[in-house]
């Protein structure tokens, strides 16, 4: 469905995406994982044919956004960071609207929208105005009005930023609907538990570079392990702890508020730390996640 190879973006001096190599292949949810500036959005809107390449090598849907833009964007649906809907309209007009856009008549447009409301769940919002609907509402018509095309690949810029529990949880069922559905999607977000939710595939990407790559559960087993101990001190009481807890995992990281002991079994080591009377005010044992994926890629956090 994409094919990217030494693909790059500029800004003028400043290389946003520099030289990246990405195959997504047809029907699956493929992410790209990175924090703030990473190069994301520069990507996705070239993947999208709305933003030209620098450099390199694209195909989408086996095509070239630089010859076939406009067809390229006939067969894709694209789900913006910020919403651009029309808030003084009603949820039916936006859809309508839209699908006029896409040169559909009127009965396939008004047919459309009522099975697109049914899908975002908002049939019994069809006749307000979009102005009044909650966050998660917004983007769920968003998500709907980019399915107006009955898109091969659709496109999502962090989808769920700024969005409630609840409100995600609901997103994230209607995107699992539509992979049921055979869509293949391209996600990115700075939530890793978002990527590791939807995505089959994906690549961790920090400063314009694709770091990794690889399945969730692939990326957790080769570059974490399998339990994590969070250990948190009161302030000021954190320093020199993790040499002390260092023997205790596999590997120690120091963040500014917690230490990060890495290792197979948490319960084990939070029993060892007990015994050599290190007392934290408190401590957790978790599965490994792709945050701790990208600590241990880039030395940071995904969300600061
Ligand atoms: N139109 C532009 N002109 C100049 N610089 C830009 C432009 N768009 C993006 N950048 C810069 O390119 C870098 C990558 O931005 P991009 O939006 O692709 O990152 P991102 O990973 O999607 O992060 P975010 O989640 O903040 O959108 C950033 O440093 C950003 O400031």
């Amino acid at each position: 469905m994409v094919e990217a190879k030494a693909l790059v973006k500029r800004f003028g001096d400043f290389e946003a995406v520099r030289g990246i190599d990405v195959q997504v292949r047809k029907g699956e949810a493929f992410g790209f994982l990175g924090p703030n500036g990473a190069g994301k959005s520069s990507t996705m809107r070239m993947i999208a044919s709305t933003s030209p390449r620098s450099d390199g090598d694209l195909r989408v849907l086996g095509m070239d956004p630089d010859v076939d833009g406009p067809r390229i964007r006939a067969r894709l649906g694209s789900v913006p960071q910020q919403d651009t809907l029309d808030t003084e309209l009603t949820v039916r007009q936006n859809l309508q609207i839209y699908g006029r856009y896409f040169g559909m008549s009127r009965a396939d447009v008004r047919r459309k929208a009522t099975e697109l409301m049914e899908f975002a769940q908002l049939a019994e919002r069809a006749d307000g105005l979009v102005d009044a609907l909650s966050g998660g509402m917004k983007r769920r018509l968003t998500i709907a009005r980019s399915l107006v095309n009955d898109p091969d690949l659709l496109l999502l810029d962090e989808p769920t930023t700024g969005l409630d529990p609840q409100a995600r949880h609901m997103l994230w069922d209607r995107l699992f609907r539509l992979k049921a559905g055979g869509v293949t999607l391209i996600i990115t977000s700075h939530y890793m538990d978002e990527v590791e939710q939807l995505c089959d595939r994906l690549v961790v990407m920090d400063g314009g570079h694709i770091v990794a790559e690889g399945s969730p559960s692939e990326l957790i087993a080769r570059y974490s392990t399998r339990e994590v101990l969070e250990l948190r001190f009161a302030p000021g009481e954190q320093g020199g702890i993790a040499e002390q807890v260092a023997e205790f995992g596999e590997r120690v990281e120091e963040l500014p508020d917690r230490v990060l002991v890495y290792t197979g079994d948490g319960e084990r080591a939070l029993e060892q730390v007990h015994g050599r009377d290190v007392r934290p005010v408190s401590s957790l044992v978790r599965r490994s996640t792709l945050e701790d994926v990208f600590l241990r890629l880039t030395g940071r956090t995904l969300v600061d």
